[in-house]
């Protein structure tokens, strides 16, 4: 996928009547979005209203599920990413992937993040050595570790876990970073910091993030997007959308009238 071919304006990622139906249950109906360049993105909505499963649709997860049906449009970078010709391999190092449960290898902290590099045919251990240092300064995470690369990353807290998945995504040299409720299993210090981590990457990457929580949503999204029974509700700058709501829906989700 080549992104100098992208001349769209600032959009990178445009869906158009996007549905996902798991056997005869549709999860995501006919959704259409355009989410910028360089921004933050956040989706909220009560459980299974279908937010990490449009989230998973935007790096071909979804695939990995044998009863799920993708139907639409998913632009990335001008590509249509559901064609059959496709690279998924490419597509997810573009787009790539972090989950609620940080899920690190049984392997040291370098490797964790080197393993998908080398697999890329990097076999330098200098070039090596620079992408572990630079994905783990990009996820702040390198103070904390320099002196132990070599140690198991399980030894690492949950917080460190998951900003060490955070680098290793970041190693793959991503555009898009998916995060499915990064935060919810951490600890507020740990969720504090991956909050902050996630406000620099932007200048980098495009984020999207699914949240439970309304206040992360209000402090780190540039946008946010209400989903509800499978349907986009409403999506606005994130100050408009918790100050004036344009639908009823998403008043009462915002003010706690349901959850
Ligand atoms: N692998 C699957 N197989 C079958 N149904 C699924 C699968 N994953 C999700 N669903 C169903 O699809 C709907 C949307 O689920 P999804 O997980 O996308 O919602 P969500 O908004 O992310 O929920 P939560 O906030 O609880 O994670 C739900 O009814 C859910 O039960």
């Amino acid at each position: 996928m080549n992104t100098l071919d992208f001349d769209q304006g600032n959009t990178i990622i445009r869906t158009k009547d996007l549905s996902v139906a798991y056997g005869e249950k549709t999860a995501v109906s006919k959704i259409s979005m355009e989410i910028e360049r360089n921004t933050v993105t956040a989706f909220i909505g009560p459980s299974g209203c279908g937010k990490s499963t449009f989230l998973r649709s935007l790096n071909r997860m979804n695939d990995l599920i044998p009863s799920c049906r993708v139907t639409g449009s998913i632009e990335i970078d001008g590509i249509e990413i559901n064609d059959s010709n496709v690279n998924i391999e490419g597509l997810r190092q573009l787009v790539g992937m972090v989950f609620q449960r940080a899920n690190p290898f049984f392997k040291s902290i370098y490797e964790n993040i080197a393993l998908a590099p080398r697999y890329h045919g990097i076999r330098s251990k200098a070039e090596l050595d620079e992408i572990v240092e630079q994905s783990l300064r990009k996820a702040a995470l390198w103070d904390e570790v320099k002196d132990r690369l070599k140690e198991s990353a399980l030894a690492l807290s949950g917080g460190q876990q998951q900003r060490l998945c955070i680098a290793r995504a970041i190693a793959m040299q991503p555009s898009i970073l998916l995060l499915d409720e990064p935060a919810s299993a951490l600890d507020p210090i740990s969720t504090m910091k991956v909050e902050e981590l996630i406000s620099e990457l932007k200048d980098e990457y495009t984020i999207v993030i699914v949240t439970h929580n309304l206040h992360q949503a209000a402090r780190i999204s540039d946008k946010t997007a209400f989903f509800l029974m499978g349907e986009l509700i409403e999506m606005n700058e994130t100050s408009i959308l918790f100050t004036s709501p344009a639908q009823k829906q998403t008043e009462d989700y915002i003010t706690g009238k349901f959850g």
